[in-house]
């Protein structure tokens, strides 16, 4: 049985700057890898690496035993990767329920025409999608707000919006960009019991956070980049006490401020 996610040598070049230099790694069903650096590490080339938003200039990416670096990214969700984005994509004027449901139209298999007609198989397949984003909905405990303009949600609420629109294509790998970021304290500890139910449903979540509280409590696994590197890779007690670790954030002016690794 192959590793779920497996990362192997990989290189990503802008021009001349190396983001990411033979970064290597891999990890099983229904854990939780935390990924964390410095600012400018390569943390965000990387997980766009994985959800296939662009290619490894050198290396391979390997998913429940498929090669998927070089698939286009449509290609690659269908095969249960899903994602958030630190920088919210929701449609505001949409509501809770359509945000969800509209992330699971591109997955249905009926045509354009069999919906304008609102044929049997289409109809069919928009209970399907209902269900499954009103199940995810309740699973994030957006229930109250669900016929609510996105829009007119707080921070915190949109997250779990994120995340639920995620969930709804049942993916077998998640991956959280920043989901805490500028979430309260009370969040915070919220959305970390829901990555363990996540986690729970035997989904893999890969986690990119600046949060330390956060990514300390849920991983089973860190992996930490520096300057585009693997520095190292260990539990999270393993990797705080982790010379390098410590280094590559007290060496770093604009970390200072996060030293307590
Ligand atoms: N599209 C791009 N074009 C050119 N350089 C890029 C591009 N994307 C990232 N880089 C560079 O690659 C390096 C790694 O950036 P990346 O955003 O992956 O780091 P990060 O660890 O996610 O940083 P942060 O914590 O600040 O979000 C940086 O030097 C960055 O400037």
């Amino acid at each position: 049985m192959p590793d779920l996610l497996e990362v192997k040598n990989v290189t990503r070049k802008f021009g001349g700057v190396v983001a990411n230099k033979g970064v290597s790694f891999s990890f099983e069903s229904g854990k939780v890898i935390g990924l964390i650096g410095p600012n400018g590490a390569g943390k965000s080339t990387l997980f766009n690496m994985v959800s296939a938003i662009f290619p490894p200039t050198e290396g391979e990416i390997w998913f429940a035993g498929k090669r998927i670096d070089r698939l286009p990214a449509f290609k690659v969700s269908p095969l249960g990767i899903a994602r958030t984005f630190q920088n919210l994509q929701v449609f505001k004027r949409m509501t809770v329920l359509e945000n969800v449901m509209v992330g699971l139209h591109t997955s249905t298999s009926s045509g354009i025409l069999s919906a304008a007609f609102k044929l049997p198989k289409a109809k069919k397949e928009e209970e399907t999608i209902y269900q499954q984003a009103w199940e995810e909905i309740e699973f994030v405990g957006l229930e109250d707000v669900a016929a609510v303009e996105a829009g007119s949600l707080p921070l915190g609420k949109l997250r779990l919006l994120e995340l639920a629109r995620a969930l709804a294509t049942k993916p077998q790998l998640l991956l959280l960009d920043e989901i805490a970021a500028g979430l309260n304290h009370q969040e915070t500890a919220e959305m970390s019991d829901l990555i363990f139910k996540v986690r729970d449903r035997g989904v893999s979540i890969f986690v990119v956070e600046h949060d330390m509280d956060l990514v300390m409590r849920v991983s089973d696994r860190i992996i930490v980049l520096d300057q585009g590197e693997k520095i190292a890779e260990g539990t999270p007690n393993e990797v705080q006490n982790d010379p390098r670790v410590i280094e590559a954030y007290l060496g770093n002016d604009e970390e200072k401020e996060e030293a307590t690794v």
